[in-house]
Formats: structure tokens, sequence, C-alpha cells
């Protein structure tokens, strides 16, 4: 039987930050351009729907909760806060539905029929087969495609797993009743936000973590600082821990755990699995396109974002870069600049940063002090507590540590941590310093506003 292949100039596959952004800039370039994205509760990507926009909307109604929880601090008297988790749910749903449905209407304004709703799988190189919900299928083919297609929570192999009954980042934003006490697997980015989340909502909460220090690609100082701050809020952590065993009876989540040569039995009444995430590659078909992926299923791209097929490139999660929404974004932009700018961009010595939602804010940019040290560079290294700002004892949001690494050669800051209040506004200043190749004196001595956080920056660089 012959089947009725449309034909585009371009095909996005996935509509993350990345694809949703190229496919209206592609239309405006004068190219034919269909957008496949599976589901329409997925429209604007993980981001918007799964990720970031919820977990920040959830992040802000736990840290009302810990201001009227500590209210008497600034002579204010409150009562003990009564969290509503349903309504927590119910305010970030909303938030969720605005963003979707603005991104919705910017999709469909911008390719009318061509954003088409279904999975996409590769049939032949350039030829892609989408299948509906209702499981209708259609073949589309293209000039050019871009696999924009993310990745969803790794789920470990860890015995009686299964069996016993998990949470995922996604599901555990869609409980109503609040758990009594959350076990966290990973000690990783969504194991500490939702970790910190529950517990200021009112649950107990216990982390287990697979190596001997949290957050494992920062630097020790600042790792261990941020555990320091997460236990004073009440929460426990194993750590250099496997877990043997999963056993769900009762109400009870039970968790055979072995740290060192002990083993030991934690109990909960809900687990969250939040150790990675894996590549939606494996339902992609790749090997009718040819596409290569790494070991782990993700695609394996140069620096232009190109694989190995010409004709394909892969943007955001999938191509196992950093994931963040901002890179998927940047990843874009060098698609743009190269495609239609006529530029020639690459994803060499661009500034990752990033922001780990906690509070305090871990905002980070460039290299560890680990990480300088490796690549050899002769560095200086400033530290300051956060109480040393004035903006924060203004706030009593006193706890933390900033530090630089700086190049003792050229002056120039070649890494940010900063654990503190704002962190993550805060960075941006470091940033665009660094990314203007200017020496950290420019901060050290810059007139930044009294008081504020940014401020801080004055005192850090002044330690050097
Ligand atoms: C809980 C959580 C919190 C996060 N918080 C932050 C944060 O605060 N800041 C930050 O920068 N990053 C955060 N991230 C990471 C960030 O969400 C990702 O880096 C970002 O969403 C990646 O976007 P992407 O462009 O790769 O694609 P995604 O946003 O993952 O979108 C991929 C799209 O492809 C679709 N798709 C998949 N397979 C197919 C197929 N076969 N056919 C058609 N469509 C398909 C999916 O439905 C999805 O809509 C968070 C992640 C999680 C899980
Ligand atoms: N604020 C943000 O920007 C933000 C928030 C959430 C997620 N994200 C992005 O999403 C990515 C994924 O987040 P994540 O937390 O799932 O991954 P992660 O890589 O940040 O952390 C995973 C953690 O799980 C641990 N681990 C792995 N296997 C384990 C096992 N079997 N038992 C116990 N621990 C185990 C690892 O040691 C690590 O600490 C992040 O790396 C980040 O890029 C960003």
């Amino acid at each position: 039987m012959e089947v009725d292949t449309q034909h585009y100039d371009d095909i996005i596959i996935g509509g993350g930050k990345a694809g949703k952004t190229l496919a209206p800039t592609l239309v405006a370039d004068g190219r034919k351009t269909a957008l496949v994205e599976r589901s329409l509760n997925m429209i604007g990507g993980g981001c918007i729907n799964i990720a970031c926009i919820p977990t920040k909307t959830m992040v802000a109604s736990a840290n009302v909760a810990n201001t009227v929880r500590n209210s008497a601090v600034y002579g204010v008297k409150a009562n003990t806060p009564v969290v509503n988790l349903a309504e927590v749910i119910q305010r970030k749903r909303s938030v969720v539905q605005s963003a979707r449905e603005m991104n919705l209407h910017n999709l469909e304004t911008a390719l009318d029929n061509n954003l088409i709703i279904g999975t996409a799988r590769f049939v032949a190189p350039k030829t892609i087969e989408v299948t509906t919900a209702e499981g209708n299928t259609r073949v589309l083919s293209a000039e050019r495609l871009f696999v924009n297609t993310g990745t969803r929570p790794l789920i470990p192999s860890v015995p009686g797993l299964i069996e016993a009954g998990f949470l995922t980042s996604e599901s555990i934003m869609e409980l109503e009743h609040l758990p009594e006490h959350l076990i966290v697997l990973g000690s990783g980015y969504i194991s500490l936000e939702f970790a910190q989340m529950f517990r200021r909502f009112g649950s107990g909460v216990t982390i287990i973590g697979q190596s001997e220090q949290i957050l494992s690609q920062q630097d020790p100082d600042i790792a261990i600082a941020v555990q320091t701050l997460l236990e004073q809020d009440g929460i426990e952590f194993w750590l250099k821990a496997k877990v043997l065993r999963v056993n769900r009876t009762g109400n009870e989540t039970i968790l055979q755990i072995q740290v060192g040569d002990r083993e030991i039995t934690l109990q909960g009444s809900h687990l969250l699995v939040a150790v990675g995430r894996a590549p939606n590659t494996d339902s992609l078909n790749l090997a009718a396109a040819g596409v290569a992926t790494d070991t782990r299923g993700f695609i394996q791209v140069n620096d232009r974002l190109e694989t190995n097929i010409p004709g394909i490139w892969a943007l955001g999660d999938i191509n196992g870069g950093p994931q963040y929404t901002h890179i998927s974004l940047d990843d874009y932009r060098i698609i743009k600049a190269n495609l239609i700018d006529g530029g020639n961009r690459s994803t060499r010595d661009r500034l990752v940063p990033s922001c780990l939602f906690i509070d305090p804010e871990l905002a980070h940019v460039g290299l560890t002090e680990t990480e300088a040290q490796q690549q050899g560079y002769a560095i200086r290294v400033a530290k300051v507590d956060a109480s040393a700002v004035p903006r924060a004892r203004t706030l009593s949001h006193t706890d933390g540590l900033l530090k630089a690494i700086v190049d003792t050669e050229t002056g120039r800051i070649l890494g940010c941590s900063l654990l503190c209040h704002e962190a993550g506004e805060v960075i941006s200043t470091v940033q665009m310093v660094m990314q203007a190749q200017m020496p950290y004196t420019v901060l050290r001595d810059g007139i930044l506003t009294h008081p504020t956080m940014t401020e801080g920056l004055n005192i850090l660089f002044s330690k050097l």
C-alpha cells in the first residue's frame, strides 16, 4: 500500500524550549515547518508543564510557609502555618495552565495546521511517522529535522522498587495530601528542591544519596554548606548509601539500605525517585535515520549541534549537554545563528549559569575551585559568609556562603558560587563581568546599590 507522505522544509520533533522557539523563527524565514509534539498536555515542553515553572511555583508556597513559621523573628505574631497541599497544587496548576495556553496560542498562530499532536518516530532518514493518541498515523518528510524530545525520570533498577511503587518529579506535584514522611532517593537538583519544599510544608524528609557528597558537581565546601542548612531545616541524610531492597507494607514504604558495612532500615509514607534523567530517544527509532547516540542513549552532536547525519540536529537535554531551559534556549540561538543569520556559533566556551532553588538559593557560573585547579590555573579564592552582606541582615537571611575563583595571571573571574538570598539574580551580574572579560576589580570597586544582595559582590571581591 502506498503511504501518503506530507513534505516539509523543516520538521521539529518535540516542542521543548528550543523547538517551540525555533518553529516561529523558521516560519518567519520562509520555511514550510511542522512541529510534532506528542501531547496537548505538554504544549510548551517540560519546563512550563512538569519541571521549572511548576516546581518554582510550589517552592514559593513552601517559602511562604517558612516565613509565616519564622514570623516572630520579624516581630510579627502569626499562628503556625497550615498548609493545604490541594490548594498549593491548584495554584501550581493554574500557573501551568496559563503558560500552556499562551504557548498553544503562539504555536498555533505561527504554525496553523502544522502544529501536529502525536508521537514521532523515524521510519527512514528524513522521514518520520506520527501516531496520534487515537492510534492514527501519518508520514512526514523534510529536508532538515531538529530533534528536541527532552528527558524523563531515570528509574534505577532496585529490587522491589517497581512493585512497591514510588513518586517521580511529575507525580509528586499532583499529591493533594501531605506525605507524613518523604524518603528521597538521589541528592541532586530535583531531590534537594523537593526535599526542602516538602519539609517546609510539614513532612518529615530523609534523603538517600549514593555518593559521599550531595551536589557532586560542586566544591565540597559549598556542598557541605548546603547540606548543613538542610539539616538545620530538619532533613535527614544518608550518604554513600546503596538501596538493597524496597518493600511496601500497608501505608509504609520500607527501604533496606547499606551504608559502609551497616545495613539500615528506613521507613516512610512516600518515596520519591530523583536520580537523574533518561533521554527520550528509545521510542524515536533513531536507527532508521542512522543517528548515533552515546552509551546512555543521548544523541551525539558536535559543537554546532549537528548529529552524524547531515540535515539532522539535536537541541536541548536530548543532546547530552547541561540540562537547563536556558541552555535549550541557547541551543536554539546557535541554530538560528548558523542556519538563518549566516553566523558561526558553537557551544564552545559558553558560560553555563545555574540556580538550585532551595532557600537560600545556590547559584553557580563558570568553574569550581576543583575544576580550575584540575585545568592548571593559578588561582585566588575569595570567600565570605552571607551574613557579611548588610541586605542579608535586614532580611534575617544571613545563612550562606559566597565564593569566587579568580585567575591570578589575568585577574579574570573563572567561576563563582553564591549560596545566599536571591543568589539566582546576583549571579547574573558576575556572569556579565565574566562574559565581558573584565577583571574582578570591576565588582570589587563598582558602585553597587546599598543595601542590596548584589552589593555583597563588593564585599566578596574585596577579600582578594
Ligand atoms: C523537576 C524539574 C525541575 C527543573 N527545574 C529547572 C529550573 O528551575 N531551571 C532550569 O533551567 N531547568 C530546570 N529543569 C531542567 C529543564 O526542565 C530542562 O532542561 C528543559 O525542560 C529541557 O528542555 P528541552 O528543550 O530539552 O525539552 P523538553 O522541555 O523536555 O521538551 C521535550 C518535548 O518533546 C516531547 N516529545 C518527546 N518525545 C517525543 C516524540 N517522540 N514525538 C513528539 N514529541 C515528543 C515531549 O512531550 C516534550 O514536550 C528542571 C527539570 C525538572 C525535571
Ligand atoms: N533549578 C534547576 O535548574 C533544576 C532543578 C531540577 C532539575 N534540574 C536539571 O535536571 C537535572 C536532573 O536532576 P536530578 O536531580 O534528577 O539529577 P542530578 O544529576 O542533579 O542528581 C542525581 C543524583 O542522584 C544520585 N544517584 C544516582 N543514582 C542513584 C541511586 N541509585 N541511588 C541514590 N542516589 C543516586 C546522584 O549521585 C546524584 O546526586 C539536573 O541535573 C539539572 O540539570 C535543574
